[in-house]
C-alpha cells in the first residue's frame, strides 16, 4: 500500500507501469481516492492514492550505495535505486548488512581481480563500495575474532547469478585462507574450486531463464583451522531435479554432461 498522507497535489509520485515497472510523475489533481498524475512521458493516468508512492525529489542521481540511507524505502525507491547504479556499473548495493547484486550478464573481470581481493582485505564493512568480498571478509574477520562458525547465505530467483556469487565467495575464501600450493601437490580450496565443473556437468543444464541453471541444491562448507588457513572442505548437494533426465522440453536441455558424452572423442568414451 502507498502512503497517501504524503501525497497532495504537485507531489511527485512514482506510479505503477505495465511496461516500465513504474513511472514517475507529479499529481496534478485528488477528487475523493481518485489522484491524476501527470508522467514525465506526458501520459496523463488516474489511479488509487493508494496505488501511488512519493518519490524523492532530492535523491542523488548516481543513487545510494545503501538502501538504508533512502528516503522512501518502497519498491518502486528501492528498484530506481539499483537501476541508477546498474546504469554506471554498480552492480552491487547494500541494504544495511545485506549484500544486493544485480545480474550484470556480462563478464566484469576487473571487478574480481586478485587487487581487489588485496583492496576488501580488512577493510571495515561499507568503508569501500559495496562487494561480495565484503561480505566474505567481514564474514571470515569474524570467524577468527569470534571462533565460531559463520554462513552466507546466497538466494534469488533462477538466473539471478547465485551460482556465480557463490563461486566468487568461494575464490575469496581460497584468497584469504590458502595455503601456497607445496609438497602436497593441490591445496584444499583448489580441490573445491575444481570441483564445481564435475557438480555442474552433472546438475546442471540450459533452462529458458539460465543457460547454466543448477538444478540442485549445494551446502558448500569450508573448515579452517585455528590460523584461519583452509583445512578441509565439504560440498554436499541435495534436491537433484531427476525428473530432467528422462524428460525435457525443447528449448531447455538434459544434464551437461550428456552433451560433453557425446561430443567427446571415441577414446574417452570408450
Ligand atoms: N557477477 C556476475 N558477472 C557476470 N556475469 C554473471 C554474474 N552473475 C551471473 N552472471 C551471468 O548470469 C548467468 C546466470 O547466473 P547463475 O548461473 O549464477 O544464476 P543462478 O542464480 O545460480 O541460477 P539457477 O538458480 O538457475 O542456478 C551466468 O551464467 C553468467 O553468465
Amino acid at each position: 500500500m502507498g502512503t497517501p498522507v504524503n501525497i497532495i497535489v504537485g507531489s511527485h509520485v512514482w506510479i505503477e507501469d505495465p511496461e516500465e515497472a513504474w513511472m514517475d510523475g507529479e499529481v496534478t489533481e485528488i477528487k475523493g481516492r481518485d489522484a491524476t498524475i501527470v508522467t514525465t512521458n506526458g501520459k496523463t493516468i488516474v489511479a488509487d492514492i493508494s496505488s501511488i508512492y512519493p518519490r524523492d525529489t532530492e535523491a542523488p542521481p548516481a543513487g545510494v550505495d545503501d538502501m538504508t540511507k533512502l528516503a522512501y524505502l518502497h519498491e518502486p525507491g528501492v528498484l530506481h535505486n539499483l537501476a541508477c547504479r546498474f546504469a554506471l556499473n554498480e552492480i552491487y548495493t547494500y541494504t544495511g548488512n545485506i549484500l544486493i547484486a544485480v545480474n550484470p550478464f556480462r563478464r566484469l573481470p576487473h571487478l574480481y581481480d586478485i587487487h581487489m581481493m588485496e583492496q576488501y582485505k580488512g577493510a571495515a564493512f561499507g568503508e569501500l563500495s559495496p562487494h561480495l568480498f565484503a561480505v566474505a571478509d567481514t564474514c571470515y574477520r569474524a570467524m577468527i575474532n569470534e571462533q565460531g562458525s559463520q554462513s552466507i547465505l546466497v538466494s534469488g530467483e533462477s538466473g539471478a547469478g547465485k551460482t556465480e556469487t557463490t563461486k566468487m565467495l568461494m575464490r575469496y575464501l581460497a584468497f584469504m585462507g590458502g595455503r601456497s600450493a607445496g609438497s602436497e601437490g593441490r591445496t584444499v580450496e583448489q580441490q573445491v574450486l575444481e570441483s564445481n565443473p564435475v557438480l555442474e556437468a552433472f546438475g546442471n543444464a540450459k533452462t529458458v531463464k539460465n543457460n547454466n541453471s543448477s538444478r540442485f541444491g549445494k551446502f558448500v562448507e569450508i573448515q579452517f583451522d585455528k590460523h584461519g588457513k583452509i583445512s578441509g572442505a565439504a560440498v554436499r548437494t541435495y534436491l537433484l531435479e531427476r525428473s530432467r533426465v528422462c524428460q525435457v522440453s525443447d528449448p531447455e536441455r538434459n544434464y551437461h554432461c550428456f552433451y560433453m558424452l557425446c561430443a567427446a572423442p571415441p577414446e574417452v568414451i570408450s
